[in-house]
């Protein structure tokens, strides 16, 4: 387009609750991505897709068993529609049974042109028919019981959004990209220099205050480093680390047990 402009992303959303992604829409990062009309976010309810007087989305489960299996009819109509609007995308299925979503697969996302269908069941699920039709991929946020999969859409809608070109300032990306090749953040301090509540003085790492970059670009690294050996070393499995990273992780062990 003339302002060279990219076309915007279009992530459509299938689910039963459309008010609860005012929470990516309205609030944050992801809002301002929609301001700015670099994302374009729709949402499709497979009650409007029902066609009985009582809009039924969902059924008792063949075989037995507690709680309601969401209708096939419902739910394809309503991606249908989604994927009228959303053109060549990826239909995807938030579900406990999916493929653990991370900073790569959000980076994949937001790097591909497609545009995303995301699907959110309530219930016990969807009938699995639904799936076989319609989905392309299954992704999962985490091992824990949730009522929905709106969640799910909501991180992946932040996560992807951030990192879609325009959205962050080049600061911020910039910041970004040196702590999301695998780390886990450093230390945040701000004012007061020395916090006190009356008992104790609680001053800022001096370093922080220093004004010397290079050496807070190094202090901050091997915090991140140390923080991730130390508490998330699966991070770091099959991680290589520059010879610089490496000398800074030892030093920060060393550290430790002195
Ligand atoms: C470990 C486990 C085993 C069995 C069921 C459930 C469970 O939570 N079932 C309920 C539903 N869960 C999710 O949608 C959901 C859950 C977790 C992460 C997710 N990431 O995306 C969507 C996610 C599925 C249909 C309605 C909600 C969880």
């Amino acid at each position: 387009s003339e302002s060279g402009a990219k076309k915007p992303r279009r992530i459509a959303l299938v689910t039963l609750f459309p008010e609860m992604f005012d929470a990516v829409t309205q609030f944050g990062v992801s809002s301002r991505a929609v301001k700015q009309g670099l994302v374009e976010v729709r949402c499709w309810n497979p009650r409007e897709f029902t066609s009985d007087r009582h809009q039924t989305v969902d059924a008792r489960p063949y075989g037995g068993g507690p709680g309601m299996v969401m209708l096939v009819q419902p739910l394809r109509d309503a991606v249908q529609a989604a994927k009228a609007w959303a053109g060549e995308c990826e239909v995807i299925y938030l579900s406990p049974q999916g493929r653990r979503f991370d900073q790569a697969a959000a980076q994949s996302f937001a790097a591909a042109p497609r545009n995303l269908v995301l699907v959110a069941g309530r219930y016990e699920g969807v009938d699995e028919r639904f799936i076989d039709l319609e989905v392309d991929s299954e992704w999962s946020i985490g091992d824990y019981v949730l009522s929905g999969g709106e969640l799910g859409a909501m991180v992946m809608i932040d996560a992807i959004a951030r990192l879609i070109p325009g959205v962050l300032g080049h600061r911020q990306s910039a910041e970004q990209d040196s702590f999301t090749d695998g780390l886990l953040d450093c230390p945040h301090f701000t004012r007061p220099e020395v916090y006190t509540d009356g008992a104790q003085e609680l001053p800022v790492p001096a370093v922080l205050a220093s004004g010397d970059h290079e050496r807070i670009r190094r202090w901050r690294l091997q915090q991140a480093l140390g923080r991730t050996a130390l508490r998330r070393p699966d991070l770091l499995q099959g991680k290589t680390l520059t010879e610089e990273q490496q000398r800074l992780l030892t030093d920060f062990r060393r550290d430790l047990e002195a």
